[in-house]
């Protein structure tokens, strides 16, 4: 506050050498001094009006009412200019002349105006200091640590929150520079002197006595003069967060490795069911499916059972989609038809008895961005043909008990071991669906069509096993000529099956005849494929009589165990060469 703000205007004031005794009965309260002023207006002194007054009546009087002013002179009352802050006054005085900047008194500040003022001095004090006790419980409440230091990075004051983060205790710290502090070893580095050197705001990741780390931000405060007069610091323990982040990659290191692992077992599952053959047949059939598996072309595998349409299906999704989108496979005869339905598209929350609350997707749904395959599609029944042939052409499923379609995007592969155009014939398959389902007709030809394919599916199954098992079993080469001439009515999951059973069941690491099952003792000879009947049949029968010769050296035997009388085998035997052989 400045001395203008407070004081009373001059009105009266006395001159030095001889005055007339002035009246001062009208002074403003609290006003009990006068400024004595020379001839140059210059304040001399002040005199105290009470001791005017006593004067005033006395002896000491000059006739004609004048008095000498200079013995009541005081010149100890201090002067002030108007635009001085009061604070320049000194702390005991009770009075002062305030003047101009000629040093011309132009007011007077009395006890009355000094105290008014230090009241409200002291309200702002207490209102200030009020404020700073609210500003300290706030720092002190903070979770955060805080740290404060002047302009010089001189430390001032410390929250306990700092105290419990660090360590560190203010007692050991009060005063000291940062400078010194990470000299000390106390930091790794101080944010208050990047502050300092910088001007303004800093964050750093600071280590703090080598084992906390501590994520720091440096706040300047400037005086309204602009210098920088403080350094507000805000401190968080991030050692944790730091641990958590630490947690948080090498899970994701996990998880990338279980992700990788996890593709790479499907791509060995895959691979395990890898096509093994050496037919034209196959070899055409693997060819086409490796071509279509670019497009998303629908396609139809047909074959009798175990000739391997599961195989075709993975490989083309596996060439195609790639084992990372979905492969759904459905057996549409393995599912009760009232399923059936839900199973392919899904349901709505509600919509049947015993439906979960918040619905099922569909299998077309799951396959999304896949592939759909489904597997003995002929088996559907008539009232989903419909709906499946709607989800094919329109890209869209209704969920049972729904109204809103969803789009799905999916490439269908179905199969079957029925013959299909006889069931469209029948009546029982819808012929609409049938042609939208065979746009790439794929057909497997059943194993006795392609003997080729017989040894190196052995080889295949027999080193799988004994990987599996950890054996080295192998065939006797008359097990394998049985294999490879039996008519595997179940394909190649029948000889699959037939290896496993021998190789497990057998004593010694070669595999006899005597291990194979009941059905090898029948010796059967297959003719050729492509060979006409009439040649067929001739050639089995030459393949019978020499095979019953072969046990048996007698023609008449022969005719017992093949059931036919003498003469026709002899004639036979003679027509098929046989008689001559054995006179050979
Ligand atoms: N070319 C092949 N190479 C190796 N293994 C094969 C081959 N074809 C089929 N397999 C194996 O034979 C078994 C039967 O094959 P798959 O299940 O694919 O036949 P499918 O025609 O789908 O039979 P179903 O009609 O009964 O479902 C499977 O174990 C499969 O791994």
């Amino acid at each position: 506050m400045k001395a203008a703000d407070i004081m009373v205007p001059l009105q009266q004031f006395l001159v030095t050498d001889l005055t007339e005794v002035p009246s001062v009965e009208n002074l403003p309260a609290g006003i009990d001094f006068l400024p004595v002023i020379d001839t140059g207006q210059q304040v001399v002194g002040t005199i105290d009006l009470a001791a005017l007054r006593l004067q005033k009546n006395a002896a000491a009087l000059y006739p004609g009412g004048f008095l000498d002013l200079q013995p009541y002179i005081s010149q100890q009352v201090p002067r002030i200019a108007a635009d001085d802050d009061l604070d320049a006054l000194p702390g005991d005085v009770t009075r002062a002349v305030v003047v101009d900047a000629a040093g011309k008194a132009v007011g007077l500040i009395g006890a009355t105006d000094l105290l008014g003022c230090l009241r409200k001095k002291l309200a702002e004090f207490k209102h200030q200091l009020s404020l700073s006790k609210e500003l300290a419980d706030i720092i002190e409440s903070s979770y955060d640590g805080i740290w404060v230091t002047d302009g010089q990075g001189n430390v001032l004051a410390i929250n306990s929150a700092y105290e419990r983060l660090s360590g560190i205790k203010f007692s050991e710290v009060r005063g000291k520079n940062m400078q010194q502090l990470v000299d000390g070893r106390y930091f790794d580095q101080s944010a208050t002197l990047l502050v300092i050197k910088e001007k303004k705001r800093v964050t750093i990741n600071q280590l703090i006595k080598g084992t906390r780390r501590m994520l720091v931000t440096g706040n300047p405060v400037f005086n309204e003069q602009g210098e920088l007069s403080r350094v507000v610091t805000n401190v968080r323990d991030v050692t944790d967060l730091v641990n958590l982040q630490k947690q948080l990659a090498r899970t994701k290191e996990q998880t990338l490795k279980y992700e990788t692992e996890l593709s790479h077992l499907r791509s060995l599952h895959i691979q395990d069911d890898d096509i093994i053959y050496r037919s034209q047949t196959m070899a055409r059939a693997v060819e086409l499916a490796l071509k279509i598996a670019e497009v998303d072309s629908t396609v139809f595998i047909t074959g009798e059972s175990g000739t391997g349409k599961d195989v075709i299906a993975k490989f083309i999704h596996k060439h195609g989609k790639g084992t990372a989108k979905p492969f759904i496979k459905i057996n549409c005869a393995a599912i009760p038809d009232q399923l059936l339905e839900s199973e392919l598209f899904g349901y709505e929350g509600g919509a049947f008895s015993g439906a979960r609350k918040e619905g099922k997707p569909g299998m077309f749904e799951l396959a999304h961005k896949g592939t759909l395959f489904l597997d003995e599609v002929g088996d559907l029944p008539l009232m989903l043909q419909a709906k499946l042939l709607r989800a094919i052409q329109e890209k869209e499923v209704l969920r049972v008990g729904g109204t809103q379609v969803r789009s799905v995007n999916v490439r269908i592969i179905a199969a079957t071991h029925r013959n299909m155009a006889e069931m469209v014939k029948a009546g029982h398959f819808r012929k609409d669906l049938y042609y939208r389902l065979m746009v790439v007709p794929i057909h497997l030809t059943p194993l006795r069509e392609r003997r080729e394919d017989i040894p190196p599916l052995i080889k295949h199954f027999v080193d799988r096993i004994n990987k599996r098992y950890d054996y080295s079993k192998r065939l006797s080469p008359e097990v394998m000529s049985r294999l490879v001439e039996y008519s595997w009515p179940g394909n190649i999951r029948e000889l699959e099956n037939v290896l496993e059973r021998m190789i497990v069941t057998a004593g010694e690491d070669e595999l006899t005849p005597d291990l194979l099952p009941e059905a090898f003792s029948h010796k059967v000879h297959f003719p050729g494929r492509g060979t006409k009947l009439k040649a067929a049949v001739e050639e089995t029968e030459a393949y019978l009589l020499a095979e019953a010769y072969r046990e048996t050296p007698s023609w008449a035997k022969v005719a017992a165990s093949l059931g036919v009388d003498r003469a026709t085998v002899f004639r036979k035997a003679a027509k098929y060469g046989l008689l001559k052989k054995e006179k050979e």
